[in-house]
């Protein structure tokens, strides 16, 4: 029986993480990268296409685990009919080549033991020529070095390296995997010793970089949990920030929606960089400004709307059909055909993401205002063609109407450049912009007989990232126009207590070009608790909120949706764009206010009530 995704943990050092399953297989990783093939697949397949087991050999239930702190360090424990037993996985984070270390240490009787690591290159279609050498295996796949070292005595065959060894009360064993290049010279011997200090110091750094959180609010072990995970998601050498550390987990289980997550999206890098800005972590923030402008340098105005780790441009995506997927979900996608999209919302969250830099006080860079010049000049010509949208649809572009409210949030925050840090630029002109696309979105975006704001321009459908209206400052909270979306998301697109993402059919048109059908998105309810709370729907969004804290599994950790009539956590996992909500909901929560009022701590933002001399037109907040 394949596990579900609540039963996975994550530990990663930060350029590449890994899925360990409650049952002791780890079935997910990739190395040296998150987006480099992956040497353990069964995850998307079966034990063959790659795992590494260490787990008693009477396959005997976890009975618990649990991180150690506020770390990535994890610890499950066995216990089976001849006593307990602990593994510890963990991956140092001391920059040095990507390693995963597994200590296996005795609690109680004489339990015996199995590693059997089945190392599967490429996805799970390459097994590696492998070369032992005492305790120490070598598995070589063209530029893919690994070395293996074992405290055990291990045998070799079909692919395998297996390792039968009895733990008692107070052993301790250590297993060490390294990722090296062909002409790397060899790791050092495995020292046991230094092996558990290494533990220790990866568990010491991690609770160390936890203490920097400045957040003190309610709910603060699921926040710090979320922030953990959100800095195991940043790739340290650059600062990017991946959506996810896997690709093709199902949107739907035995589906076709099936995406490949471990790339930077300016959209989801931007919302976490605002999230850790809002606790405190101002490095990771620079690092972010820095690998964006580097990212962005050379042609901002042919801006991406996803970049590799690195920066890199290209990222088609191709299936992959030796793996039959997750629970039969085909295909297996590497790449992602979304990287060639337009998406204009991106233009509005990364001009606000600076700006907010910007109101935090994060020392200047001259080169993101020039950056962010050059995005104006291309959104000035641009903001009126249809687009692929929020959701990156593969149907026809539209006008969608979130689309268009970010263009004018992209104008807002280019006025507010100007005004508040005197930054050099046409603000007369992007006033005008401001007002024209506000004018037009009210105009075809608005249903003023259904009492809502439309998926797109003149459509029937709903979307839930209208929910992000007063978030942005677009409309306030409490506009007729607000609070009809919100009721008309509560009637269309709440299902089960949790919020879908659109409207899927249009007569019999899917607006996605997909086959419909997906679980609840996580995102988006995590949007209507912060709707609640600004309208003063305290208890409700609160509610709701804890409904959705319910879904973490037992380490804390949230996948993108939500299979509500399974109960099971589905979608790529665990996934940025879940965890960074969860904070910002908390703080709103803990605040009693919304999410725009929060930021209008550092922003102007909060301006007159609706109507009042120097609010804009239809009740903007100018
Ligand atoms: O559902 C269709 C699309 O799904 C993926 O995109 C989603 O994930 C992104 C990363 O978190 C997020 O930024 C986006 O808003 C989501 O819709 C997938 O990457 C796309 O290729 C796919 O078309």
């Amino acid at each position: 029986m394949p596990l579900r995704l609540e039963d996975y943990a994550l530990i990663g050092d930060m350029r590449t993480a890994a899925l360990v399953g409650h049952d002791g297989s780890m079935d997910w990783l990739c190395l040296p990268r998150f987006d480099s093939g992956a040497c353990f697949a069964a995850l998307l397949g079966r034990p063959e296409h790659g795992r590494w087991l260490v787990a008693p050999s009477d396959r005997a239930r976890p009975l618990a685990r649990r991180y150690r702190g506020d770390s990535l360090v994890l610890e499950t424990e066995f216990a089976s009919a001849e006593g307990r037993v602990r593994v510890v996985d963990f991956m140092p984070v001391d920059g040095s080549h990507p390693t995963v270390v597994r200590l296996v240490e005795g609690l109680s009787g004489r339990v015996r033991m199995t590693s059997r690591l089945s190392l599967r290159f490429d996805y799970g279609l390459t097994p590696p020529w492998l070369r032992a050498e005492g305790r120490r295996l070598r598995a070589f796949a063209g530029p893919d070095v690994v070395t293996f070292d074992s405290d055990v005595d291990f045998t070799v065959g079909h692919g395998d390296c297996v390792a039968d060894f009895a733990v008692g009360a107070g052993d301790r064993f250590c297993f060490r995997l390294v990722r090296g290049g062909p002409r790397d010279p060899d790791p050092a011997p495995l020292d046991p010793a230094r092996t558990v200090d290494t533990a220790s110091a990866t568990e010491r750094w991690w609770r160390e970089w936890a203490a920097r959180c400045r957040y003190t609010g309610e709910y603060r072990d699921a926040v710090v949990r979320s922030l953990i995970t959100l800095k195991a998601l940043s790739y340290a050498p650059s600062g990017g920030i991946v959506a996810a550390p896997t690709t093709s987990l199902p949107e739907r289980l035995g589906g076709v929606r099936n995406w490949d997550y471990r790339y930077c999206w300016l959209r989801d890098a931007t919302f976490t960089l605002l999230t850790l800005l809002g606790a405190g972590y101002e490095q990771e923030a620079i690092a972010w400004r820095e690998w964006l402008l580097r990212a962005l340098a050379g042609d901002p105005r042919r801006m991406h709307i996803m970049y590799g780790v690195e920066g890199e441009r290209l990222l088609p995506e191709v299936e992959v059909d030796w793996l039959p997927g997750y629970e039969h979900s085909r295909p297996v996608r590497i790449g992602n055909a979304a990287a060639g999209q337009l998406q204009l919302d991106v233009h509005g969250e990364l001009m606000d993401a600076l700006h907010q830099a910007r109101a935090h006080g994060i020392p200047p860079d001259p080169d993101a205002w020039r950056v962010q010049r050059a995005l104006m000049d291309f959104l000035e010509s641009h903001w009126r063609d249809p687009d692929n949208g929020i959701w990156e649809v593969r149907g026809p572009r539209r006008d969608f109407t979130h689309s268009k409210v970010m263009a004018w949030v992209a104008a807002d925050r280019a006025v507010k450049a100007v005004e508040r840090f005197g930054l050099d630029g046409p603000a007369d002109r992007w006033r005008r912009l401001r007002q024209e696309i506000h004018r037009e979105v009210c105009a075809y975006g608005y249903d003023a007989d259904r009492g809502t704001f439309t998926q797109y321009y003149g459509s029937a459908g709903l979307d839930a990232s209208l929910l992000l209206i007063p978030t942005v400052g677009f409309l306030p909270a409490d506009d007729p126009r607000v609070t009809g979306t919100v009721a008309a998301v509560e009637r269309e697109l709440l299902r089960d207590g949790f919020v879908q993402r659109y409207t899927m059919t249009r007569g019999s048109e899917a607006v996605d070009g997909l086959p419909s059908g997906e679980g609840a998105f996580l995102p988006c309810t995590f949007w209507l608790a912060d709707a609640y709370v600004l309208q003063g729907r305290v208890r409700e969004g609160r509610e709701l909120f804890e409904r959705l804290l319910d879904l973490r599994n037992d380490l804390g950790l949230l996948s993108e949706e939500y299979d509500t009539t399974h109960q099971r956590l589905i979608g790529n996992f665990p996934q940025a764009l879940s965890h960074i909500p969860l904070v910002d909901t908390a703080q709103n929560l803990t605040a009693g206010r919304g999410p725009a009022q929060r930021r209008s701590a550092t922003d102007d933002r909060s301006g007159p009530p609706p109507g009042a001399p120097g609010s804009g037109p239809d009740g903007a907040l100018q």
